[in-house]
């Protein structure tokens, strides 16, 4: 650890001490070590013992800057290690970020793009239009067309703080590990899971081709529009995209102010959620409010604007027949089923009891039912469909954690803009019809429809392969043929070997015990022990 380092861990150690964020392990299970450093070496008092210790947490992390601020709000969507409150509270996090200047932006914007800023944008404003912990946003205008777009540009020096910050963050979750109480929390995990979230945000090429691909998926859609990409124009610290116009999702005054249709608009963001999930597998995961706005057009008809696809999820088939099955089984209270399925999706081992898991999921699921079906949130019953799963052997499954993170945000957001939402109403039929595609006729015909393409290309091939098979065949039979008669012959002089050898010990007892009665016989047993040897060694080669 250079001297950099041990100075960040020092502040980091100070920052959580001075919040009292050690007071959440009980003493009682800290190693000595720890409580001896404790002591001696990070003395500081927590100084907001009044505070819970979701905000301590949470006033921690803003203290200890972006890196650990985005660390918390990953943190506040996984209800499966965190307590409710905690998590609550770390889903306040702002990053806060100053920006930095304007002149290092045309800078690395030119470097990455190799041509002087005027060549490529004919307006560029200096000021950013927006600075977060990662990248800064400049509005301009494309020489080429006039457009109005923005360009993204990363934060410089970013790349050595998530390092530095990133390396420190393993150690203390080494040093958690530690404790037992807190292994349960799987912080070494985490922290990777972390760092491949960051890995892929630093990345804009993949946030292009994510917002690319979204954009095609949702192309002439009234739900969702997804700003256009310059390809041409994008680099791993460079992106330049569309400039859209909208009202941020979350100012519900002003969606109101303009006679938004508030119920539709709530009700499509369902929608556009299991339509990203079930149609496409390809769904947008970082849909937190100030990434998603509503375009001015149309209010009585309203339509999304979604922007910053760094982070999506993908889900193969299976994962989506079972998700899809699980919902209809759990909505009809057949925790038999939603037990069975997940043994059948490998989620759980095969060996699992399905009886106690089915009796442990509608533990924990039936009091979900006391509410109205209308206020059930799909995501914490996933969460708690998963937390039971977990203490059967589930295996973490990245994809169902990032979607249960998307699928909270996503009825959070509905709730929020029309509170009587009733998200079963909306999704049921679209769950029915998805589940109804999947087996049948309808399905049949797909399966044929997709590959039959694919069959069509290679039918020129078949009269030669099957001709190349049926050879192969005969091929295969001759061998085993032979194969099978040299066994044959290896299992006689075996079995002829065995005979001579249990002949040539007789002999030899024989001889011993005559050996002081008649010397002759005993010779004549010595010598047939010699031969019968020499005939049952011979058959074994
Ligand atoms: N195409 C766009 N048109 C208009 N404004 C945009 C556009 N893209 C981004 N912005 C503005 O820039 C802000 C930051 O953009 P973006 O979310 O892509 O950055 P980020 O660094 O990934 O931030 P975070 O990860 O915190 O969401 C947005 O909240 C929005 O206000």
């Amino acid at each position: 650890m250079g001297i950099r380092a041990v100075l960040r861990f020092w502040v980091i150690v100070y920052t959580l001490c001075r919040f009292g964020i050690d007071e959440a392990i009980p003493r009682k299970f800290w190693p000595w070590p720890m409580r001896l450093a404790r002591r001696l070496l990070f003395f500081w008092p927590n100084r907001y013992k009044n505070r819970p210790v979701g905000e301590r947490l949470r006033l921690a992390l803003e203290t200890l800057g972006p890196v650990f601020v985005k660390l918390g709000q990953m943190l506040s969507t996984r209800r499966d290690i965190l307590s409710k409150e905690v998590a609550e509270s770390l889903a306040l996090l702002q990053d806060q970020v100053k920006p930095f200047a304007g002149e290092e932006a045309i800078k690395r914007i030119e470097k990455a793009l190799g041509r002087p800023l005027n060549e490529i944008f004919c307006e560029f404003d200096v000021t950013p239009l927006a600075s977060a912990s990662i990248a800064q946003v400049h509005c301009a205008t494309l020489c080429e067309n006039g457009a109005e777009v923005v360009v993204k540009v990363i934060r410089p020096g970013i790349e050595d703080v998530i390092d530095s910050d990133i390396s420190l963050m393993r150690r203390f979750a080494r040093i958690l590990r530690l404790i037992p109480d807190a292994r349960r929390l799987r912080p070494v995990e985490v922290i990777e899971e972390y760092q491949r979230t960051l890995i892929n945000e630093l990345d804009l090429i993949r946030e292009a081709a994510n917002g690319i691909q979204l954009r095609r998926n949702f192309e002439g859609a009234k739900e969702l529009y997804i700003p256009e990409f310059y390809s041409e124009l994008c680099h791993k610290n460079v992106l330049v995209m569309e400039r859209i116009y909208g009202i941020p999702v979350s100012d519900v005054d002003r969606l109101i102010e303009q006679g938004t249709n508030l119920k539709l608009l709530a009700e499509r963001g369902v929608e556009v959620f299991f339509t990203q999930v079930f149609r496409d597998s390809f769904f947008h995961a970082d849909m937190h409010p100030g990434n998603v706005f509503v375009s001015y057009e149309h209010p009585e008809d309203p339509m999304y604007i979604g922007i910053d696809c760094g982070i999506v999820g993908t889900l193969n088939r299976d994962d989506k027949r079972y998700l899809a099955e699980n919902f209809l089984a759990f909505f009809n209270r057949d925790y038999r089923m939603v037990a069975q399925l997940h043994v059948d999706s490998g989620w759980v081992p095969v060996d699992t009891n399905v009886s106690e898991f089915e009796a442990a999921i509608r533990t924990v699921c039936e009091p979900i039912f006391e509410k109205p079906l209308a206020e059930i949130s799909f995501g914490h019953v996933l969460v708690n469909l998963f937390n039971t799963a977990r203490r059967f052997n589930m295996q973490v499954q990245p994809q169902l954690v990032l979607l249960q993170k998307t699928l909270l945000y996503v009825e959070g957001l509905g709730r929020q803009l029309y509170p009587q939402l009733d998200l079963w109403k909306t999704a049921k039929p679209f769950l029915e019809r998805w589940v109804r595609r999947q087996v049948g006729p309808a399905a049949l015909f797909d399966a044929i429809k997709t590959k039959s393409p694919y069959w069509m290309e290679k039918f020129p091939e078949m009269p030669e392969l099957i001709y190349e098979n049926l050879q192969l065949a005969r091929r295969h039979q001759q061998n085993f043929g032979e194969l099978s008669q040299l066994y044959l012959k290896r299992q006689k002089a075996k079995q002829a070997s065995l005979f001579y050898g249990l002949g040539a010990g007789a002999c030899l007892i024989s001889a011993a015990i005559l050996y002081n009665v008649d010397a002759e016989i005993c010779a004549a047993l010595a010598g047939l022990t010699v031969v019968l040897g020499a005939l049952g060694f011979r058959k074994l080669r």
